[in-house]
Order: C-alpha cells, then structure tokens, then sequence
C-alpha cells in the first residue's frame, strides 16, 4: 500500500454497488499500476485518520468483520440527529447563565453534563441567539490538510454568491460542504422575508447537526454520496431537489481541495440526474444549475467531468486561509474560482474589484486579463495579464519564456533539457516517447504531490490546445 506510485479510481456501476463500509460509508474501489484492486477509504486520504484497507480478492474473516463494525459504531456521533435537535431546543430555552459550550468536545452542553466537562475548556459568556446561528464561528475550524481543511468564505465572496444567486430568482441552495454559506442564507431569509431562500446543508462535519433541524442539515460524505442517517435524510434530500411553484434549485459547492475529482464528478452528476428526474418534464432535459468551487489549476480534470461547465475569474477569498486571505498588506491573489453551467454572461462580477465585461468571450474577467487576439480569448487563469508565445500557439504566464531545445515556454530557470517527460515526470525519456502519453490522466493517490500532478495534467491540456492551434492556422 505505501508504494502504491500512481493508482485509479474505479467508478462502480450501480449493479456493483457492494464494497465494504468504513466509518465514512461504502469504500471505494482503486486499481494499482500491476492491475490488482483494494478498496480504501472515499473521504480521507491520510491513513492517519481512517485505515481501511482491503484487496477486492481479499476473504474477510467473521472476526474481522465484527471487529471493522465495532469500529464503525463507535466512530459514529454520540448523539443522533433527534437527540441533537431534542438538545438543541432544551439549550435554548436555558437562560444565558446557564448555556455552556464545550471546546474541547465541540458540545453544546446541557446542565447536567456540566460535571462531566468540568476540566474542560468551556465557553459560558453570551451563548445568545444571534451567536447559535453564527455555528462557523462558534465551531473550531477542522485543520486536516489532506481531507478536510474547512476553509470558510470571507464575508465578501459569501454576499457576493449570494447576491449573484438571489439576482437569477434560486430560490433554494443545496448547500455542498458550504456551511458559512447556507448559515448566511438562513440569516439573510430571517432579516428579508420577501427574498426568503431555503437551503439545505450536506455536509461531514457532524457537529452541525447540533444546530439544524434535520430538514436543513444532512451528515453526508460527498465523496461516495452517502447519507449517514440513510432513508429519512435521503429523502430530506429528494424533497428538497423537487421544484414546486417555480422555486429554482441550485447547488454550491467547495469541496476540500485535496480531494479526488473524480469521484467528486460522480457524485455531482449523480445529484444532477436525481434533480433532472424528480422535475419529471418540467426539466425539458435541461442540467441542474452547478457552481463548483476549486482552484484553478484543476480546470482541466474539471471539465473532463463536466465538458460544458466555464471557469470563471472570480477570485474566492477566505476567512481562515494562510495564503488566500484579503490581509492588510494587500491581499493574496486567491487560485480559488468558480466552475458552473450558469451562463457566464449572467454571472455579473464586481466592477468595483476591478472585473470587467469582455464582449467576445461573454463572459465578466479580471482586471489584467487582456482579451488576446490570436487565441481568441481572454486567456489569464491566474488574475494576471499573459503573453501570446507564437511558437508554442497560445498564451503562456508572464513568467516563462520559449525555450528552444525544450520546444516550449518554460520558467527561465528551468533544468533546460534535463527535465525530462513533462508528461509523467521521468527523467530517462521526452513527453513524445512517454509510455503514457495515450493514457487517461490519472489522479494520484499516494505518492506524489497533488499540486504536481495538476500542474502536469494542466500542461498537457495546454500542449494538446497548442497542437489543436497550430493545426487550425495551418489549414
Ligand atoms: C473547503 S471547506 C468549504 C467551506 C466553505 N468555504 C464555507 O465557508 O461554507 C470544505 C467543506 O467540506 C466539508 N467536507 C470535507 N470533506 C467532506 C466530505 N467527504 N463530504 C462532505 N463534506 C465534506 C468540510 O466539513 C467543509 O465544511
Ligand atoms: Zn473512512
Ligand atoms: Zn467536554
Ligand atoms: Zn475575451
Ligand atoms: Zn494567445
Ligand atoms: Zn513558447
Ligand atoms: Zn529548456
């Protein structure tokens, strides 16, 4: 398992459906170089935080079995989602020197349980109202990098998707591991009754079940699509997709960034096909509104999932991010943007930060990026103006320059031809000669760094565009 190298995911068809659970529901299936399969854990990619591991040949023992299920059970929540709500309504109806929250067990605590966190950290100052339906503040933002850093939307991009969503008449909002933003919706509905929205809210993090009802939260694992408390929050979910009197759905979603794509896609298509079925006709084939939230540099695996989904220049800015932060300094440029179906031209970004509407590609862009004419369009994916390379065919980061025995634009210092394949990273032959070249692109699991292999894939998709442009000029 720990040299693995490069391992893909296998997508199981529905007839197929019986890989073994771990705490995070169903596992999934992945297949090493030399064939063989193993099922792992769907939400974390670090064994750190779940082991599960088993070759799909594998015999299971009885024991074994029983053992994996004990685990299972005792990684559930301590509560069940009516318990929470039950505690919820009995916590607020304390006086606020009674309201207690404990840091350390992230629980709202009621006052018989007081003793039992009496060494812990608590927090007793003002637990009002207005503060439970802040949750994301309350709650300590999760820190695990490689599955579940939970990055929260700055005030600005949160109002901003808002304002944008609200101006195209959605009336609901499924919520895809966005809390901040569906605790602003429920705000926003409470403060302006006649722009009410409905949102609801999949999310792991279970800690918000605390919070919200069960028509407005659901556990979920959005990497296997599985709903920790089965058929009832399932068909939370469905009811919540069905339009009725003209009450658009749309959904959003920021997955965590370490995430395999992929899967991610699966699901994605999968709540789409749900959406498009429950509107029966009404649908007229059409696809559920989607804005996906992720960095710029998986555009490509982004549209290898979804072909007609457009990248758009928005920039993202994050609460709690080290580096995509707007700070006192000046901010960051954040790589964060948004991948959606809507038309790109109603999707009308801020003049006041500089974005600006580009009449050919129709669509709003960053201040700096400039519309090129040979390429036909607006082609800066990070925020900054670009430079049009003939020889390669295309717009390349200011940065690079042509280099000629490397037959393309690479960073000045750059190891010239000693780089190897760009296309896998070997250094014994060039991307013509890689064994790989005709492969699917896979994401890695283990191995290597993600960002690595994104930067890879995203240049093959840029020589394979400068090959489709040098083709087009010629003929
Ligand atoms: C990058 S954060 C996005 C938060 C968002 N920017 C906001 O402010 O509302 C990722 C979110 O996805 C959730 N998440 C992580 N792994 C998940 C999984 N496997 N299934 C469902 N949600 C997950 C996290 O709990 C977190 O809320
Ligand atoms: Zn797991
Ligand atoms: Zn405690
Ligand atoms: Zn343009
Ligand atoms: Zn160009
Ligand atoms: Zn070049
Ligand atoms: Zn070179």
């Amino acid at each position: 398992m720990e040299n693995v190298g490069e391992v893909e995911v296998i997508i199981p068809g529905d007839e197929e459906r019986n890989a073994p659970q771990c705490p995070h529901g169903p596992a999934v299936l992945f297949q090493v170089k030399s064939g063989k399969r193993f099922y792992a854990c769907s939400a974390c990619r670090d064994r750190k935080y779940c082991s599960f591991f088993q070759w799909e040949s594998e015999k299971v023992s009885e024991e074994r079995l029983h053992a994996r299920e004990e685990q299972n059970r005792l990684k559930k929540p301590l509560f069940t989602h009516t318990q929470y709500c039950r505690r919820f309504r009995e916590f607020v109806s304390l006086p606020l020197d009674q309201r207690r929250f404990c840091v350390d067990c992230q629980l709202l605590l009621l006052p018989d349980e007081w003793s039992a966190h009496a060494s812990h950290r608590a927090l007793s100052d003002d637990i009002t109202v207005a503060r439970l339906r802040r949750p994301s503040l309350l709650l300590r933002a999760l820190e695990n990098k490689k599955s579940n850093a939970q990055y929260l939307f700055a005030d600005r991009s949160c109002h901003f998707l808002l304002d944008v969503l609200s101006g195209l008449g959605y009336r609901k909002v499924l919520c895809v591991g966005t809390p901040r933003l569906h605790e602003l919706i429920k705000i926003r509905s409470t403060e302006d009754k006649t722009r009410a929205m409905k949102s609801l809210l999949l999310d792991i993090d279970f800690r918000y079940s605390q919070f919200y009802p069960q028509d407005e939260f659901c556990h979920y694992n959005m990497f296997n699509h599985h709903f920790f408390d089965g058929k009832e929050a399932v068909e939370v979910f469905m009811d919540f997709l069905t339009e009725r009197d003209g009450n658009k759905v749309v959904m959003v979603t920021d997955p965590p960034f370490g995430g395999l794509v992929k899967l991610l896609g699966h699901t994605f298509s999968n709540i789409s096909h749900t959406w498009r079925r429950l509107q029966g006709n009404d649908s007229g084939g059409s696809q559920m509104p989607i804005i996906w939230i992720f960095p710029y540099f998986f555009e490509p695996r982004i549209l290898d999932c979804f072909p007609a989904f457009t990248m758009l220049d928005y920039q993202v800015d994050y609460d709690n991010h080290p580096l995509y932060k707007q700070g006192t300094t000046g901010r960051k440029q954040s790589p964060v943007r948004l991948f959606t179906n809507l038309s790109p031209r109603d999707v009308v970004l801020p003049e006041e930060e500089g974005y600006r509407f580009c009449s050919v590609c129709k669509r709003y862009v960053s201040a700096e990026n400039r519309h090129c004419d040979v390429c036909n369009a607006c082609t800066s994916k990070n925020g900054r103006p670009w430079r049009h390379c003939a020889e390669c065919g295309r717009c390349v980061k200011p940065s690079w320059r042509h280099c000629s025995p490397c037959g393309r634009c690479v960073l000045p210092d750059h190891r010239c031809g000693q780089t190897g394949c760009y296309n896998c990273g070997d250094p014994g032959h060039k991307h013509k000669a890689c064994p790989l070249k005709h492969k699917k692109t896979v994401q890695s699991v283990k191995g290597e760094s993600r960002h690595d292999s994104n930067e890879r894939t995203a240049k093959k998709r840029k020589n394979k565009n400068a090959h489709r442009n040098k083709k087009k000029k010629v003929t």
